[in-house]
């Protein structure tokens, strides 16, 4: 597999802090991974998924993507073409007029023909069951439309890696469910996923996780191997899965229960 994106001994500080936000990230994505991301609140994952398309410069060491460094003003529109970002706040992504107009607004950028603009956002709106919204305003669609809208205008792009900054967070449980559906069906499609998420049980859809705490890589494996660890959660501040929990529980009382059954 080709890595796309890899950041070596990675150290990034905010001007107005004096404390680091990311400590030495070293990690090599390669293309295909689907990645997910968590860590509490504060850990470094927004901070981290920035340096990945060039929204923000590492105070030390080396992103880059496709070969391509992040910090060279040469390659930075060739890198967010390849690195689509679909933001956690998609009020700040909302730019055109109409859901129609606003998808298309990339694409008109970057000189796509007019028919494959017509097919492409219709290939991206089926799915998000959108297609009958084309004309609306973007403003008065709800919550979880905005977020869908924002993802449309991403996915119209198509990009080798999209990285969803905690982009379900206003979903019901039915967009969530699209949202998954549509993430299986791009990554099926060689498309590389990073998904940011505060829900733990997110995880479990991905093959790779990765845990960030106080700014520094605390795991970075098959999400399986991490809920077989359940000190690494509770050290990062976080609770394993669900499930995991359950199945530890069953674990430690099971045979109990089961003496006292038999009894
Ligand atoms: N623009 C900024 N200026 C100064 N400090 C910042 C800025 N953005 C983030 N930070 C600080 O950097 C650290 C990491 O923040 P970051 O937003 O990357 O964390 P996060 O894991 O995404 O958090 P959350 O889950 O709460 O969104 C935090 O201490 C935060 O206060």
């Amino acid at each position: 597999m080709n890595p796309v994106i890899s950041l070596k001994d990675v150290w990034l500080k905010y001007n107005s802090r004096r404390e680091w936000a990311l400590r030495g990230l070293n990690i090599t994505i390669h293309q295909g991974e689907w990645i997910t991301i968590i860590g509490g609140n504060g850990s470094g994952k927004s901070t981290l998924i920035r340096l990945m398309n060039g929204l923000l410069q590492p105070s030390a060491g080396e992103v880059t993507v496709c070969g391509m460094p992040v910090g060279d003003p040469n390659h930075l529109m060739e890198i967010r073409q390849k690195v689509g970002m679909v933001f956690q706040n998609v009020e700040n992504q909302i730019v055109g007029l109409t859901v129609e107009e606003d998808t298309r607004f990339g694409l008109y950028n970057i000189g796509i023909a007019m028919d494959e603009i017509e097919n492409r956002c219709r290939d991206v709106w089926e799915p998000l069951e959108m297609t009958d919204k084309k004309n609306d305003l973007p403003h008065y669609l709800s919550g979880g439309e905005k977020q869908k809208l924002a993802i449309a205008g991403i996915l119209v792009m198509q990009p080798e890696v999209i990285i969803f900054d905690e982009s379900a967070s206003m979903l019901d449980a039915k967009c969530t469910e699209q949202m998954h559906k549509l993430m299986t069906e791009l990554h099926s499609k060689n498309c590389t996923i990073i998904q940011v998420t505060n829900d733990v049980e997110e995880i479990l859809h991905c093959s790779r996780l990765v845990i960030i705490h106080k700014g520094s890589i605390r795991f970075d494996g098959p999400p399986l191997e991490a809920t077989r660890n359940p000190s690494l959660f509770k050290q990062c501040g976080l609770l394993p899965p669900f499930s995991a929990r359950i199945r530890d529980i069953v674990a430690e009382y099971g045979k109990r229960w089961l003496d006292l059954v038999s009894m």
